[in-house]
């Protein structure tokens, strides 16, 4: 165990003998032992003996020592102020961190003050908006076991909660993929790979496993959402959901008023009230999305980049990314997430694109207005958690105003989707109308000071705000009064926060001073005074002011306790305004980069002109491909007109081969998610799922190019594609020898051909492959060609009908710089059909295979002796290129060799 978590040894040996203090800070160590507590003492958060050292270590503090009657301990302590730049140290590190406040004011108790953690953060369920990057999800997940796998997420930050039910670990990991929780609990008899499954960047906890329990869970659910049998379909769901509620409740601390035992901490506190902001359980069936696995979504580049293409700096969320509010730019993260299997569905978003992308006008308009909406969800959810400011209540009444000129904006709209926004977007005027009547327009960040409230809106706050006024009034014309009534014109009234109101007169002047003045502090060429007047007027100031401050932050709750009952109709507008930005995000894109609206539902994939939407905004000109998998009659393999549902691929390196899978694939996920799609036409089928097996070479910076990997992968893909699934294969087979290496991508071929019949792009180097499209109806060759100009090689990334020719490495070599003589001789060695085993002899090396020279050597002077050294080099090299495999290498692998024959060719 950590020596940082739990309570201090140091302490354990003392037992009854701690300080009351420390007796506290034992207690709360001993009740959060899974986190590091940080206990207020003024204005620091303190952490005790091993802990300390922890802290100051990790958040680079000094680490002090604090002594009491019982002992010396370490100490660290960070200010309040700036706490949550070093919780966030400490939560990357690995830690749980379970804030300890002060809850009783301490110039009101005479013992020791009292502290209760008000919130527990975790990597998934910190709230703080400081805390959290930009406007992505940040998920927790729970796990339940039990006929299969219950999994439950939350984003503590938004709400936003979702169950499922899977069947099996790797599902499990496929589901989590389209999250990316930071943290997650599982329960009891949860026997899964931590980091396979959750991912590395995943703090996984086994979780208290009583909260799992079926009874307790339901309750739980039942008590947030409803009716949990009408809610989710299975008892592991239902077990991880109520799980997930608990730990939500947990980290709420004692405020919180759940422990994880379920008892509440503090029965005065309402349970149902701590976590006000879950309004909706969706509860999806993963069968309702196209399913993208981690591998898929990795491979795609769809929400993280991979350093190892050129093209690192965008994503296809960010190439999609028009949004004009947070929550816009999470709901199209979602979509892309999810992409919709329901032709319906996505019909219905293609119609409202269609008809936003016609209008540029509304959709300018709709993009301005939803520039000034806030992040609702993250509002609503600081409000109904009690830690919304009034600023926060003035950013969502202000975002409330905006809503009828979006409706307006919509109103003539014809699609189904717009008109149905249309029709739901509740303004909530009530709860602006509120907002507005009772907070001032800039309200200062705290809320406990005053000067939150307007004026008019309360009569007994009115009241004291006049007596206050008046009384400074009545101080400010004072200084006037008293230098008339003493005649000491330099005589001033003025205030510290010591010693209150003041009457100052200097030195010179004392004897002019009246009877009722009474001295109050003595300067070195003045004295201060006040009058009993002056004392009752401060004291009336004061108290109205006190009470004034008090009232104003009871109004102030109660405004806010009001907005948090419209949780939900709050969530459901921000719901609505999500969609609405993505909706207009997509036809901004559509327009802007001349998007075409696919129709979805049909029985082949037939793109045409179709371009890859992240490559081609970084390719000055990008190659649009035609794609035509599956829709028409199979023919006869050799001839153009057949339309078969499995293409091999070949081509030179670098020729565009996996840019142009990936462009497939990602032109189906888009239209599923409800975009145009980056082509001039595009007929596609509902792909259930999209699997991609991508070469070794593209995967080492993931360190994950072992065979082993590559084969589990094919694996899967084996065992679950369907014939409406698109499967990706990038040089399968190729980490192994040719020979087995070419047999297992022909077997691959025919099964995913005879058996599955899955749309299937397979790219290979394996020149040998292309012969199955002779031999299966299905499968046809398509290639990339390179063209000259000018002795130069220049990649055209036209796909073309066929087979490539097999001299890729070469090619490359070409590209790269190596010597003419060395590429031409690789060529001739290609072209040598016949294979010499016996070395050859240096004089039978024909002339016309020699390397050409680059002048030096053909001077009449020495020509001899240069002519026997580049033939042994020649004869060298000849051997050497006869042992490379050009077909398995990869493109690095080859430019080393080529590499080291032009060093030798250089030594002579
Ligand atoms: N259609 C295209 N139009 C313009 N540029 C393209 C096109 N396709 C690819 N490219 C450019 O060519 C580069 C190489 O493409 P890609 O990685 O797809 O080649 P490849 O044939 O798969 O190579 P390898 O066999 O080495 O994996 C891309 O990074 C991109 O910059």
């Amino acid at each position: 165990m950590d020596a940082a978590l739990g309570p201090p040894e140091q302490m354990a040996e003392l037992d009854d003998d701690l300080t009351p203090m420390m007796a506290q800070y034992y207690e709360l160590c001993e009740q959060y032992d899974d986190a590091l507590v940080l206990f207020q003492v003024g204005d620091f958060y303190e952490a005790f003996c091993a802990a300390a050292e922890r802290v100051a270590r990790l958040c680079e503090i000094t680490l002090t020592q604090r002594t009491d009657s019982t002992g010396k301990y370490p100490m660290a302590g960070i200010p309040i102020d700036n706490a949550e730049s070093y919780i966030e140290t400490l939560l990357d590190a690995g830690y749980r961190v379970a804030v300890a406040d002060q809850v009783e004011d301490p110039d009101e108790v005479s013992g020791v003050v009292q502290r209760a953690v008000t919130r527990i953060v975790t990597p998934g369920t910190l709230t703080e908006s400081e805390l959290l990057g930009g406007a992505d999800n940040n998920y927790v997940a729970a796990l339940a076991a039990g006929n299969g796998y219950g999994l439950a997420l939350v984003d503590v930050s938004t709400g936003d909660c979702y169950a499922t039910s899977v069947a099996s670990e790797t599902a499990v990991a496929d589901e989590l993929s389209r999250f990316g929780p930071a943290e997650a609990i599982v329960g009891p008899n949860v026997d899964v790979a931590d980091d396979e499954v959750f991912g590395p960047a995943c703090l996984v906890t086994e979780y208290d496993a009583a909260a799992f329990e079926r009874e307790r869970a339901e309750e739980r659910i039942e008590r947030y959402f409803g009716p949990p049998e009408r809610l989710l379909a299975g008892d592991a769901e239902r077990r991880a959901c109520g799980a997930l509620l608990s730990y939500a409740e947990y980290t709420r601390g004692s405020s919180g008023a759940v422990g994880p035992d379920g008892e509440p901490v503090d029965p005065d506190v309402d349970p149902k009230r701590t976590l006000d902001y879950l309004n909706h359980l969706t509860r999806y069936d993963p069968r309702e999305y196209m399913l993208l696995d981690a591998v898929a979504v990795e491979s795609l580049e769809l929400f993280e980049r991979r350093s190892v293409r050129g093209h690192e700096n965008l994503t296809l969320v960010d190439t999609l990314d028009e949004t004009a509010c947070a929550l816009g730019r999470r709901e199209l993260t979602d979509w892309l997430r999810r992409p919709l299997l329901d032709t319906d569905r996505i019909d219905g978003r293609h119609e409202s694109v269609a008809e936003l992308q016609r209008d540029p006008a509304t959709r300018e308009r709709l993009h301005d207005l939803l520039a000034d909406v806030y992040d609702l969800e993250r509002l609503i959810s600081r409000v109904s958690r009690g830690r919304a400011n009034a600023r926060d209540l003035r950013s969502l009444a202000s975002t409330l105003s905006v809503v009828p000129d979006v409706r307006d904006a919509i109103a003539e709209a014809d699609a189904r989707l717009l008109a149905d926004l249309h029709a739901t977007l509740d303004p909530l005027t009530d709860t602006r109308e509120e907002i507005e009547a009772a907070i001032r327009p800039d309200p200062p960040q705290e809320v406990t000071e005053g000067g939150v409230v307007r004026e008019g809106y309360d009569d007994e706050l009115d009241a004291l705000r006049s007596t206050e006024r008046s009384g400074k009034d009545w101080i400010d014309s004072l200084e006037a009064d008293e230098r008339e009534r003493t005649g000491i014109d330099s005589l001033k009234v003025g205030h510290n926060s010591v010693h209150g109101y003041y009457i100052e007169v200097t030195n010179a002047n004392l004897e002019s001073v009246p009877e009722d003045y009474q001295r109050r502090q003595t300067l070195k060429n003045s004295e201060r005074f006040y009058t009993p007047e002056l004392k009752e007027r401060e004291e009336e100031i004061l108290r109205a002011e006190s009470e004034a401050d008090d009232l104003e932050y009871d109004l102030f709750c109660r405004v806010r306790d009001a907005v948090a009952d419209e949780a939900e109709r709050v969530q459901a507008l921000a719901d609505r305004l999500a969609r609405l930005d993505v909706l207009v995000s997509f036809a901004e894109v559509a327009a802007r980069h001349d998007y075409c609206r696919p129709t979805v539902g049909g029985d082949g994939i037939d793109i045409e002109r179709g371009r890859h939407p992240v490559v081609e905004r970084t390719e000055d000109a990008f190659v649009p491909n035609d794609t035509h998998l599956g829709s028409g009659p199979l023919g006869d393999a050799d001839t153009d007109e057949l339309d078969p549902f499995f293409a091999v691929l070949t081509g030179p390196n670098m020729s565009g081969k996996s840019t142009y899978m990936r462009q497939v694939a990602l032109v189906c996920l888009l239209a599923q998610a409800g975009s145009f799609v980056p082509a001039s036409s595009a007929d596609l089928p509902v792909l259930d799922r999209v699997f991609t097996r991508v070469g070794a070479s593209d995967d080492i910076a993931g360190g994950r190019s072992t065979f082993m990997i590559e084969m589990t992968e094919l694996a899967t893909i084996l065992r679950e594609a369907t014939a409406d699934s698109l499967v990706l294969l990038d040089e399968v087979g190729r980490g192994t020898s040719t020979a087995d290496g070419l047999a297992i991508a022909r077997a691959v071929t025919e099964y995913l051909h005879d058996e599955v019949g899955a749309y299937t792009l397979f790219a290979t180097h394996h020149h040998d492959l292309t012969e199955a499209a002779s031999d299966l109806a299905g499968v046809a060759n398509r290639h990339f060609e390179t063209s000259r100009e000018d002795g130069d090689v220049v990649f055209d990334h036209e796909l073309a009908p066929g087979p490539a020719a097999a001299s890729y490495g070469v090619e490359v070599a070409e590209m790269a710089g190596v010597p003419e003589s060395v590429v031409e001789r690789s060529r001739s060695v290609i072209a040598d059909d016949e294979p010499d085993d016996e070395p050859a002899n240096p004089d039978s090396t024909p002339t016309a295979t020699r390397p050409s020279t680059n002048g030096h050597g053909t001077t009449d002077e020495g020509a001899e002796t240069a002519e026997v050294v580049r033939t042994k080099s020649a004869d060298g090299l000849e051997r050497a290129l006869r042992e490379v495999d050009v077909a398995t290498m990869t493109p690095v692998e080859a430019l080393n060799v080529l590499a080291d024959l032009k060093h030798s060719v250089e030594r002579g």
